[in-house]
């Protein structure tokens, strides 16, 4: 009970914007909207992508599973399959690189083929970065946009027209909090996720002659996932050194089931994230300028952090660690 309260928002402290909330409290349910749809979704081998993949595969979705290594995707169907009603034609794993994008025609031209077409695509694959500006090299930039952004827009121009060409479908991407604000350390992955805001959102407003077609946008704050073991540092192949503890985030399923709702009833744009980042996000929509102060009091400490070599990202909740 607790749970469904939390979920639907009224537990008193709330974790999306105004309207996913109203679509989590009287909107439709995911299981009965997205139930037999064909969802392609990219970065499911872990994380968010993963967790995406278990909850449509419980509300009767059809699954495109795409990410680079094939051994995940496939552990990932297993547990579809082994969790959810589905049988084993119902999942196509997908084995795809967002940065080879002369492969992209071919790989959906393969995923419309085996299910005859796609319903919604999940732009979620994606790597952050943990680095200073002045100390990153600029070939990080150049990564993180090819991958976030040139690498979501390959895929999405390669489905659009399918869906353009049925009049319906969804593309939902997943961008950032830091797609509409912006974070230290994240110099290059904050600008690569508002590249994709003013993309979709643009899109958006040019495919009036479509409406039943969805453009969307999902706004996560921090989330637990992989994207800290992942994330770029300040060269190329770097691995990140500390990752931390992910605990103290938001847990990947509430998240997702977040994203469901709001694409079950076609929300444009969504915020999903705990207290006290909610309330940035609006704080940043009316008074921009009281929110920079805040965020750069808080921005501060995690600098202050990552230079003491301590995780960057707890120290938002708890008091920073000592190394
Ligand atoms: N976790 C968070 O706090 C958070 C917050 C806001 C937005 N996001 C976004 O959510 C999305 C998913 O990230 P996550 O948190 O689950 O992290 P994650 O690292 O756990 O998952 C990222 C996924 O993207 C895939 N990927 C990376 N490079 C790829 C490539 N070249 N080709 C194909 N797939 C590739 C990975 O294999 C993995 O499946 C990303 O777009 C991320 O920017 C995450």
């Amino acid at each position: 009970m607790t749970s469904s309260l939390k979920s639907c928002g009224c537990s008193g402290y709330y974790t999306e914007d105004f309207t996913l909330l109203w679509a989590s409290v009287i909107g439709h349910r995911p299981e009965s909207k997205l139930k037999g749809l064909v969802v392609w979704v990219t970065g499911a081998s872990s994380g968010i992508g993963e967790e995406l993949a278990y909850q449509l595969a419980k509300c009767g979705s059809r699954l495109i599973l795409s990410a680079r290594r094939e051994d995940e995707l496939n552990r990932v169907k297993r547990h579809c399959l082994d969790y959810a009603g589905l049988h084993d034609e119902d999942i196509l794993v997908l084995p795809l690189d967002l940065l080879e994008r002369t492969s992209h025609e071919e790989k959906t031209k393969a995923a419309i083929q085996y299910f005859g077409h796609i319903d919604i695509l999940i732009n979620n694959g994606g790597r952050s970065q943990r680095s200073l500006c002045l100390e990153t090299s600029v070939d990080v930039y150049q990564a993180l946009m090819e991958l976030n952004f040139l690498g979501t827009v390959s895929i999405t121009k390669q489905v659009l027209p399918h869906m353009t060409q049925r009049g319906t479908g969804s593309i939902v991407t997943v961008s950032s909090v830091v797609g509409l604000a912006g974070a230290p350390l994240a110099t290059g992955y904050s600008a690569s996720k508002h590249a994709l805001q003013g993309f979709f959102n643009s899109l958006r407003t040019e495919l009036t002659d479509y409406p039943n077609l969805l453009i969307s946008t999902v706004c996560p704050g921090p989330v637990q996932s992989q994207i800290v073991h992942n994330a770029f540092t300040e060269e190329l192949n770097k691995p990140v050194a500390i990752a931390g503890n992910q605990e103290h985030k938001m847990p990947t399923s509430r998240c997702v089931r977040l994203m469901l709702v709001g694409i079950a009833n076609n929300v444009k744009e969504m915020w999903i994230a705990q207290q006290p980042f909610l309330l940035f996000y609006y704080a940043w929509q009316y008074t921009p300028t009281f929110a920079w102060f805040i965020t750069n009091m808080l921005g501060r400490k995690r600098v202050q952090n990552f230079k003491a070599g301590v995780d960057a990202d707890s120290a938002y909740f708890t008091k920073p660690k000592t190394s």
